[in-house]
């Protein structure tokens, strides 16, 4: 179809043609989705220097998914759960969970939303657990603070302990348990009220390899038999062997993913194939991972050119590279240097 005529061709106010427009429209930026992060910022001021912690993070969690967030220390982990968790509010941006807005909830709101639609999993135990209950105790307290009658407290904390296999330390106080064994009490403690949403910021940090393999297992069953949605953060790169999707945060922002499926072999035998995916964010901006930027030597201006099914990056300096560069823009009709 010829575009020039058709505009040329409609009025230019015609229902007609504004309705093809709004049918045109994009869904707005995750409608569907559970957790929505856009383009949020959070600028700490600490002794008159400014850290800009989130520079403009984008991320959708669909309902249902696992996912873990990993990133180097300073990335800005712990301060987008802080934000998720609605214990802090981004400088700017949007950001919502379930029906709910964190950006404008009024202080009622976050109490309500902490409660109803949210669990937490912190890294020391101490901070999830109460050192003088028992285990089916820490459990049934959330419940009790929501008023729920004493029969069901019993049965379903007894239940969330069975589920995360450790219905044998119902009894036991957490002195009395492994790190492993609290970490697992302390998931029940956060699904203790049915959560939407179970947040976990690195929850195996204190334990040694073959317990955080446990507890993470443990948040995949949460997931596979309860449905809820979990989002673990951590420093810990291994995660994803336990998860179908890791997103990377580095600087601030959503830099790559790396997505797990499992594929079947021609021999009719399956097995777990791990992809790695830069995310292109809302603005088309992508990052380019440190070790190609050294590799390539790609500092300051770099030169963007579309090909036929990919787009190039290529230094900027060398004139070499720039005949080469323009005689593939001509190619293609387009080539730009990256701002
Ligand atoms: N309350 C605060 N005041 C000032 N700066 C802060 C504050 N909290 C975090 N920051 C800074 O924001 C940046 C991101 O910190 P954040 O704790 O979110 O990173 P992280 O990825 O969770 O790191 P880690 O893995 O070490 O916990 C860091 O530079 C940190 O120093």
């Amino acid at each position: 179809m010829d575009h020039r005529s058709t505009v040329q061709d409609a009025p230019p106010t015609s229902l007609a043609v504004l309705e093809e427009r709004a049918r045109a429209r994009p869904e707005a930026f995750g409608r569907t989705s559970l957790i929505v992060c856009e383009s949020l910022v959070r600028i700490y001021q600490s002794e008159g220097i400014e850290v800009q912690a989130l520079q403009g993070l984008d991320l959708l969690v669909e309902e249902g998914e696992l996912v873990a967030v990993v990133g180097a220390s300073g990335s800005g982990k712990s301060t987008l759960l802080s934000v998720l968790s609605g214990l802090d509010v981004p400088t700017a941006g949007n950001v919502r969970v379930a029906e709910w807005d964190l950006m404008t909830m009024t202080a009622r709101e976050r109490v309500e939303y902490r409660r109803s639609t949210v669990g937490f999993v912190w890294q020391q135990t101490a901070r999830n657990l109460v050192p003088y209950l028992t285990a089916k105790e820490n459990v049934e307290l959330p419940m009790s603070l929501a008023g729920r009658p004493r029969q069901q407290r019993r049965t379903e904390a007894a239940a969330l302990l069975d589920v995360l296999g450790v219905a044998y330390c119902a009894d036991r106080r957490p002195g009395q348990m492994s790190g492993g064994e609290q970490q697992r009490v302390a998931i029940a403690v956060g699904l203790a009220n049915s959560p939407r949403v179970l947040f976990a910021d690195e929850p195996t940090g204190e334990l040694d390899t073959a317990t955080s393999n446990d507890v993470l297992e443990a948040m995949r069953s949460v997931n596979r038999e309860l449905g809820t949605t979990v989002v673990v953060v951590t420093h810990d790169p291994s995660v994803s062997d336990h998860v179908q999707r890791t997103v990377e945060i580095r600087d601030g922002r959503t830099s790559s993913e790396v997505l797990r499926r499992t594929a079947t072999r021609d021999d009719g035998t399956e097995h777990e194939v791990a992809e790695e995916f830069a995310v292109l964010d809302r603005a088309g901006r992508i990052q380019l991972p440190q070790e190609y930027r050294e590799t390539l030597d790609l500092v300051g201006r770099v030169r963007l050119t579309l090909e036929q099914s990919h787009v190039a990056v290529r230094r900027g300096q060398d004139a070499a590279e720039t005949d080469d560069a323009s005689s593939d823009a001509h190619r293609t009709g387009h080539g730009r240097r990256a701002r």
